[in-house]
């Protein structure tokens, strides 16, 4: 008989959710006992914006520090919430099977974001998100809102706000599709970075782990969220960047080839560079680079510090 693998998870319906999906999967195909260790992290404990008490990265190191403490042999984080600089002594062992990407509206009355009334209220805290629907000219009033998916929708129930954004996979995940009044057009709304994506990690000196959890992983989805990865790193942005980037796989002339879509906004959305190119499922960091480059060049960097243009005249 083989020792149980302590899998460690944050203490949210989301994250308990997730790790669960991973355990499953783990006793699938690995054929291994899991047992899953809640760990607290700062995030969860604290109601400050996130942006104070360092971005989501705090949800992520505490699971990392119980990692390398040998408290937990595997951590699973939402992959759009993990730094894109790689830890020490930490591997990133598998990428399951993404999600739907997207992300999607709850809205009163069913309505969809193109039916709400002018001057309705709309809470998100991703600036990401702000800038995409300043962008898309709805005058809406945006209130910067925390929470965990529960709380952001008993929002919309309680009339404090008239609709909340949120990732469809968390929604997914919980099984709260039902909640949906509009799924949003990548067109409209380009997703996080890794958003529908899971990471797992264990230490890196445990090779037999790193080696038995590759069979978790989804060649697709890791080669997307690569290159959506290395737009963010390119461009010098981090997940709470109005950086919006999708990566898919598609049939191109000579089969598969993945098609990269990637948006950088000024704060107000007033702003944007947008570009998309395809390339190799092979060459996924290549391709975020070198969209991102072009970003870049087009201006991408100084647009995301850029002062507020949105009332202006011209
Ligand atoms: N920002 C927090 C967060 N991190 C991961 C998810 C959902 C799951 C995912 O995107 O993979 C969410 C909630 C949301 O954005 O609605």
């Amino acid at each position: 008989m083989t020792v149980a693998l302590r899998l460690g998870t944050r203490a949210s319906a989301l994250a308990t959710t997730q790790s669960g999906l991973v355990a499953d999967l783990i006793r699938e195909r690995l054929g291994r006992e899991v047992e899953l260790v809640t760990v607290s992290t700062e995030g969860d404990r604290s109601a400050a914006p996130l942006a104070t008490i360092g971005g989501t990265g705090v949800f992520v190191s505490a699971l990392r520090d119980a990692l390398l403490a040998g408290e937990v042999d595997v951590a699973v984080h939402s992959l759009k919430d993990l730094p894109t600089t790689p830890a020490d002594g930490i591997a990133l062992a598998a990428i399951p099977l993404r999600e739907d990407p997207r992300d999607a509206v709850v809205a009163r009355d069913g309505l969809t974001l193109g039916e709400l009334p002018v001057g309705s209220r709309l809470g998100t805290g991703s600036p990401r998100r702000v800038s995409q629907l300043e962008a898309l000219g709805l005058g809406l009033a945006i209130e910067g809102i925390r929470g965990n998916v529960d709380t952001r929708i008993r929002k919309v129930r309680d009339g404090e706000v008239d609709a909340v954004v949120l990732a469809r996979a968390g929604l997914a995940r919980l099984g709260r599709l039902d909640e949906i009044t509009e799924v949003l057009d990548p067109l409209q709304m380009l997703p996080a970075p890794g958003q529908g994506a899971l990471a797992v990690e264990c230490r890196s000196g445990d090779t037999d782990l790193v080696a038995a959890l590759a069979q978790l992983d989804d060649a697709s989805t890791r080669a997307a969220v690569t290159a959506e990865r290395a737009v963010l790193t390119t461009l010098e942005a981090g997940c709470s960047a109005p950086v919006g980037a999708l990566a898919e796989v598609v049939e191109g002339e000579d089969g598969e080839e993945l098609w990269l879509r990637a948006v950088a906004l000024s704060e107000d959305g007033g702003l944007s560079v947008r570009m998309s190119a395809t390339g190799p499922v092979t060459e996924a960091e290549q391709l975020g680079r070198r969209l991102a480059s072009d970003m870049l060049d087009d201006g991408a960097a100084d647009l995301m510090h850029a002062p507020p243009v949105r009332n202006q005249h011209a």
